[in-house]
């Protein structure tokens, strides 16, 4: 029985004991289990799986005959259809459980009764025409399982058959798809599964043959007893019990849904994994976004560090130097005037000895509110130039309003008081101021030498003063 791997239509059958007779028991208690040979790859009909076993419809039948005969049974394993005939022929298999009778046959075989029918089909490119008579297309090359009953059926029904003889109907289907074969002979149920299996739409049954494949046990000819108890265990097999197997077996899901199962669960798993890399992607790139925003801020600051004063919060000499080059360009191509004004702490060294380097500091970042509040009104940039020198820059045209405003600045440290750290004591800055339409040829640093010439000659004239180099 480990030899047989019924399906599961089995079990739903009622199957009643002892169908045989004593002296039919007797004649098999006599004798070495039953050996039988299949074909190994022919579903539904039969197979041996990866276990070794016997499969497929003539596994189920032989099941119920297997247990109303009592039977001892052992499978002979061959690897091909071909090698199970030889078998047959050279006496090693008691029988065969499911073969179609051919006058070929007949010489060395006995058959029982058919219990298993299927019709004869041609399958053919699905766009080839519907064949109604085999004998209008005998001239093409037909495939056909090789030592399939129809070869010699065939071939003596047409004689001039072109009959071009398979391994499998795999490579059958495959011949016709190719072209090589204009079409695959066979039964139905073989064909149906094969087309199945090989998952392709291109093939299809376009012919329905005359004569059906009628399949029997057959038994060595030289058993005759035995061929007796076949009859009487094929003859126990109800018309019910048949309907069972074949229904199972041909709405069996084959390898190709199988194929298709595993294929949507491949299809599953691709989509989840599809969906998942965006998910990922997107997560990524609102990462990146994050991180460039960040990036971005930081660079700012960075720029506005590099272009900062850290003492006093005011512009740095290079941010000036960028303004003043850009607002010199400007001035050129408008045709219009430019102040530049420098403006420097007086006596400053000895503030710092005098109070120390704090207060200092604390005068230059008072100075720095000042200027930024009293002369930065509107386009001006004020910087710090270095040290306790600063510079202002004002486009347009009211250069006589900046120049006033930076006279009122002057007045107004002149008039001032600083205090910290318990100090006291008065400022003063001395101003150079140039305005003038830049000329084309004329650099932004000569430019601005000219207000320190004008700062220079502040100085040298007792400073605390404003001198206005500006060409009237
Ligand atoms: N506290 C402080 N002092 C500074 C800073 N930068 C420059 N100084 C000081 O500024 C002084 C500039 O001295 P000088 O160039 O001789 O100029 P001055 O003493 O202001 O004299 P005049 O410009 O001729 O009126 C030096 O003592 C520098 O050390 C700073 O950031 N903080």
């Amino acid at each position: 029985a480990a030899d047989i791997g019924s399906s599961e239509a089995v079990s739903l059958l009622d199957r009643p004991m002892w169908v045989l007779e004593v002296s039919q028991q007797a004649y098999l208690m006599e004798r070495e289990p039953l050996t039988f040979c299949v074909d190994p790859d022919w579903l539904p009909f039969e197979a041996i799986d990866e276990a070794g076993r016997y499969v497929g419809m003539g596994a189920d039948f032989l099941a119920l005959m297997e247990q109303r005969g009592a039977l001892e049974l052992e499978l002979l394993i061959t690897d091909s259809w071909s090698e199970t005939l030889q078998r047959a022929r050279d006496g090693d298999c008691d029988f065969l459980p499911l073969a179609m009778a051919t006058p070929g046959r007949e010489q060395y075989l006995t058959f029982s009764e058919p219990y298993l029918e299927t019709p004869s089909v041609l399958a053919t490119r699905s766009d080839g025409p519907y064949v109604r008579d085999i004998a209008a297309v005998t001239h093409q090359p037909l495939g056909i399982m090789k030592d399939f009953s129809f070869v010699e059926i065939y071939r003596q029904r047409y004689p001039d058959i072109n009959l071009v003889e398979v391994d499998s109907y795999e490579q059958g289907i495959e011949g016709v798809i190719e072209g090589r074969l204009f079409g695959l002979l066979g039964n139905m149920a073989s064909i149906r599964y094969a087309i199945r299996e090989s998952g392709n739409g291109q093939v299809k049954i376009n012919g329905r043959l005359e004569g059906d494949s009628r399949l029997s046990v057959a038994v060595r000819q030289d058993k005759p007893e035995l061929l007796a108890i076949f009859q009487t265990l094929v003859a126990s097999i109800s018309a019910a019990e048949r309907q069972v197997i074949i229904n199972h077996w041909y709405g069996q899901t084959s390898g190709v849904a199988a194929a298709d199962t595993q294929r949507l669960s491949m299809m599953w798993a691709l989509l989840v994994l599809v969906s998942l890399s965006i998910v990922l992607l997107l997560y990524w790139g609102y990462r990146l976004r994050l991180l460039n925003r960040g990036l971005e801020a930081t660079n700012q600051r960075l720029t506005h560090l590099n272009r900062t004063d850290a003492l006093t919060g005011l512009f740095n000499r290079l941010h000036f130097d960028d303004c003043l080059a850009q607002a010199m360009t400007r001035a050129k191509r408008n045709n219009t005037r430019l102040s530049v004004a420098m403006i420097d702490l007086d006596h400053f060294k000895r503030l710092n000895d005098q109070y120390g380097h704090a207060f200092g500091d604390h005068c230059l970042k008072a100075l720095s509110r000042i200027m930024k509040h009293m002369l930065q009104r509107g386009t001006e940039v004020v910087a710090r130039y270095g040290g306790e020198e600063f510079v202002v820059l004002s486009e347009g045209s009211d250069a006589e309003a900046f120049v006033a405003q930076l006279a009122h600045f002057r007045r107004e440290v002149a008039a001032s008081r600083m205090c910290f750290g318990g100090n006291e004591a008065g400022l003063s800055v001395s101003i150079g101021v140039y305005t003038a339409i830049p000329r084309l040829n004329e650099s932004a640093m000569r430019f601005l030498l000219k207000a320190d010439v004008a700062l220079y000659e502040a100085k040298a004239e007792g400073r605390n003063r404003l001198v206005d180099h500006s060409p009237r």
